[in-house]
């Protein structure tokens, strides 16, 4: 996995053509090396880094995962679908950086989910 400057886009860890092009099994990998990247550089002006700095610690990222669950819930109960998505990656998001947080990553949960089968 490519290393992800601090500057770019949420597909970052590749070039801008790549980004554009990763299929949709490599946007989680992507977006996971982006977040590890802001909790290693903490760069200014990251939404991300922000998370790993808070004044509330971990609480600021659970309050968003929570908040990001219930919008969700609630576009669903309102069945409008585009915004059940953007809410959606809202939420996979935020779960991505509390993953990060705890030191887990993508590995360990798709462990956990191959071991389901
Ligand atoms: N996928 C995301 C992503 N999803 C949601 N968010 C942020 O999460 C926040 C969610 O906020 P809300 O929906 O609650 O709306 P809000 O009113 O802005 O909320 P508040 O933050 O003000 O409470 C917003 O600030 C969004 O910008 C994200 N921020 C970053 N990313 C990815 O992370 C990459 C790195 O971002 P930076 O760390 O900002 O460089 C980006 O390129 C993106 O790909």
């Amino acid at each position: 996995m490519s290393d992800p400057d601090a500057t770019g886009d949420a597909a970052e860890g590749a070039t801008g053509a790549e980004a554009a092009d990763a299929p949709p099994a490599a946007v989680l990998d992507e977006l996971f090396a982006t977040i590890e990247s802001r909790k290693e550089e903490l760069p200014e002006g990251s939404y991300t880094a922000s998370l790993f700095t808070h004044e509330k610690g971990e609480n600021a990222v659970l309050e968003k995962v929570g908040e990001e669950s219930t919008e969700a819930i609630l576009a669903a109960k309102d069945d409008d679908l585009d915004d059940l998505t953007a809410e959606s990656a809202d939420l996979v998001y935020h779960l991505l950086v509390l993953l990060a947080m705890k030191d887990l990553d993508l590995n360990d949960l798709r462990d956990e989910l191959r071991d389901r089968f």
